[in-house]
């Protein structure tokens, strides 16, 4: 099994956006995972394209690829994984249909939910929103680094923190012993993706 990466990029798939030159800047600037989430309104069928698209170019910096959501296009592409939450398949259905070898994120909003989705069977557990964003509505009220670190400290995998996440921002949360931090707007949205990613490289404990 590949390690779970320290920079994951989550693509950013609304109207008018470039998902595959946005990750292409982020893995040339240092990210080293890149997740694909198709929104609801994209088919299966551009999903599957999109990802052997990012897969390639993830495959060419020796980052890892990952598919939210829909296991289907994770396996059928052979990205190295997948990531699932409260209304995807549960962990451990989502673990037999990726095996044992694949990297299986959860999403996790407190240590309770955390220590189940390890026993369950994820790699890995994304925790937030850990500040307030607008890239998803529905969410709960942010969790802060606090309730970010409450997760770190109840499990042993790696716990990559979501939402809201910046360059400044970042620093905070591996200050409170994340091993990762997943990020869509301050990449996607920026005038410059690769300058945007190069920031968050700069904080990445070495
Ligand atoms: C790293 C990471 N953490 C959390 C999420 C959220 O996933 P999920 O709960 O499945 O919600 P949607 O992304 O499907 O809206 C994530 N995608 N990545
Ligand atoms: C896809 C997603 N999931 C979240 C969760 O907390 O479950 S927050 C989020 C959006 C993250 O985007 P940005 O980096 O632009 O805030
Ligand atoms: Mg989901």
């Amino acid at each position: 099994m590949r390690t779970v990466g320290r920079l994951h990029l989550i693509t950013d798939t609304r109207p008018g956006r470039d998902a595959v030159a946005v990750a292409a800047a982020a893995l040339q600037a240092g990210f080293d995972t890149v997740q694909v989430r198709p929104e609801d309104a994209v088919t299966d069928r551009e999903a599957y394209e999109l990802t052997v698209r990012i897969l390639e170019l993830c495959r060419r910096h020796g980052a890892a690829c990952l598919v939210n959501d829909r296991l289907h296009v994770a396996v059928a592409a052979g990205a190295d994984g997948g990531h699932v939450g409260a209304d995807d398949l549960p962990v451990a259905a989502a673990r037999r249909v990726l095996g044992p070898d694949a990297i299986l994120g959860a999403t996790a909003r407190n240590a309770v939910q955390a220590r189940r989705a390890v026993a369950d069977g994820a790699t890995y557990l994304g925790v937030g929103p850990a500040f307030a964003t607008t890239t998803k509505t529905g969410l709960p009220d942010a969790i802060g680094p606090a309730g970010v670190q409450a997760v770190v400290e109840a499990v042993d995998v790696p716990v990559v923190a979501i939402g809201g996440v910046t360059a400044a921002r970042a620093a905070e949360l591996f200050a409170v012993g994340v091993h990762a931090v997943a990020v869509v707007g301050a990449v996607s949205t920026a005038v410059d993706p690769g300058a945007a990613a190069a920031a968050f490289f700069t904080v990445v404990p070495r």
